[in-house]
């Protein structure tokens, strides 16, 4: 197919779709070989596995567990496990592909894959869950391992499912092998600072980007949408430094003070109620719509994809939406976004910082040496300021907006890389 028919079309609106939309632009900006693009906008390995879970109610229930690999060519395929509803092959094949280009564009020597079940982890016991890590990851045992394919936490896991993955891969090899996972508990060899690295990269893009606009983060007001491990420590590391947070969200709503919210009260809240911040009392209850329409310096979605669309992008007051969640604005919100002169931070760049603290914790654990949090802290932000950088120059030389600088610079470092190990082997 000639690289003219990838240009951007609104007919390409499922994630892969647009996944491939966003590869077809950088392509063409790059002069790319088709060969490699064709290559490069499908996934390498996709796995499914049947994984029988015993309920604790004696029932046998039957999941699909899968993982996505989209692209090993700079190293071991890297990317998060997400237990949600909404989980599908073809979202799990787009957030693959994300991976390739976020671990490339920030330099760590990475693939892209993502994996995932479609449950609602609060509907099943802790027990029940560890059963279903358990036989997923025995499940996958051929197809994860530190020189091949590292999962860590995403929507709806954290450091335990992590542990459990560890622990399972571990047992069945017949010895310890922390690498296999990162987000995993410090006590098995994980990482100071992962669990706030990507608010601290969200913070650390959104002050880079204020800063180009003579701005900073004193006073600056900014509204999130999710409140779970990426939004609830962007919020914490924003409001530390200065920040104005009028309004956070999860699914129970949005919640909204003119003034400021107390983020610390409503970590204790979110803590006592199981993750909730649902009855919060000291701010307007109002809903996730009306959290992205707020008048405010910086959105934050942190969520979920499609958040901003081509329904609701005109009526985002912020000048900078930084992509704390893997594609949060579709294809028509974006341009609508652009058309309007709103500054988006793309997924790629914006959440980078989650993944680059997994590389730290994955070479902490190959070299058995373990590093302090400043440490851990200071390298990652040596990385994202020079990834931002990069983007940000090379959006304004091009005059392109920094999606495509970023999707440029990402995609660029894959494709020489696959040409210099071979097209055809
Ligand atoms: N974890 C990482 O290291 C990492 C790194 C880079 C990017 N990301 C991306 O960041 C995003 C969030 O991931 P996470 O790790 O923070 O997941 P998480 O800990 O599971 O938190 C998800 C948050 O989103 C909220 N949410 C879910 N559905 C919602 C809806 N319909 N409306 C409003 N809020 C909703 C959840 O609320 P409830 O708690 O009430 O369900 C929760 O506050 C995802 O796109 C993920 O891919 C994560
Ligand atoms: N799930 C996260 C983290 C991936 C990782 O650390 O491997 C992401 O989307 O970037």
């Amino acid at each position: 197919m000639p690289l003219t028919q990838l240009a951007p079309s609104p007919a390409y609106i499922c994630p892969h779709d647009r996944a491939c939309t966003y590869l077809g632009q950088a392509a063409l900006a790059l002069d790319m070989d088709p060969n490699i693009l064709r290559i490069l906008e499908q996934p390498r390995k996709v796995v499914t596995v049947s994984i029988p879970v015993l309920l604790d109610n004696g029932e046998v229930q039957v999941l699909a567990g899968h993982r996505v690999q989209h692209c090993d060519v700079l190293g071991p395929y890297k990317g998060g496990t997400r237990y949600h509803p909404a989980v599908t092959l073809q979202e799990l094949s787009a957030l693959a592909m994300l991976m390739t280009w976020k671990c490339a564009l920030v330099g760590i020597p990475y693939g892209g894959a993502k994996g995932g079940i479609a449950i609602d982890p609060r509907l099943y016991s802790v027990r029940e869950l560890e059963r279903i890590t358990r036989r997923y990851t025995s499940e996958l045992i051929k197809d994860i391992g530190p020189a091949i394919d590292i999962p860590a936490p995403d929507i709806g896991t954290s450091s335990q499912e992590m542990a459990w993955m560890m622990d399972t891969y571990s047992m069945n090899v017949g010895h310890a092998v922390p690498g296999v996972v990162t987000g995993k508990p410090i006590s098995i060899g994980g990482s100071k600072g992962r669990a706030m690295a990507t608010g601290r990269g969200v913070m650390i893009t959104v002050r880079e980007a204020l800063a180009e606009r003579g701005q900073t983060l004193s006073q600056t007001r900014i509204a999130i949408q999710g409140f779970g491990k990426v939004g609830a420590a962007a919020a914490a590391l924003l409001h530390e430094a200065g920040a104005k947070i009028i309004a956070v969200s999860d699914v129970s709503g949005a919640f909204f003070a003119e003034n400021g919210l107390d983020i610390p009260a409503l970590e204790g809240y979110a803590r006592e109620n199981k993750g909730s911040l649902a009855g919060f009392p000291d701010a307007e209850l109002i809903t996730n719509g009306e959290l992205l329409a707020l008048p405010c310096d910086v959105l934050i979605p942190a969520a979920l994809e499609d958040q901003i669309t081509e329904e609701n992008a005109d009526q985002v007051q912020a000048q900078i939406v930084a992509e704390a969640a893997n594609a949060p604005v579709t294809l028509m919100g974006d341009r609508l976004l652009e058309a309007r002169g709103v500054t988006v931070l793309p997924d790629i760049l914006a959440n980078a910082g989650g993944v680059v603290v997994s590389y730290l914790e994955w070479v902490q654990g190959q070299s058995y040496v373990f590093w302090d949090e400043e440490r851990v802290n200071r390298e990652m932000e040596g990385l994202m300021v020079q990834a931002y950088q990069r983007v940000s120059e090379l959006a304004q030389n091009r005059q392109i907006p920094l999606r495509q600088a970023a999707y440029m610079l990402g995609v660029g470092r894959v494709a020489e890389a696959l040409g210099d190990r071979g097209l055809y082997p």
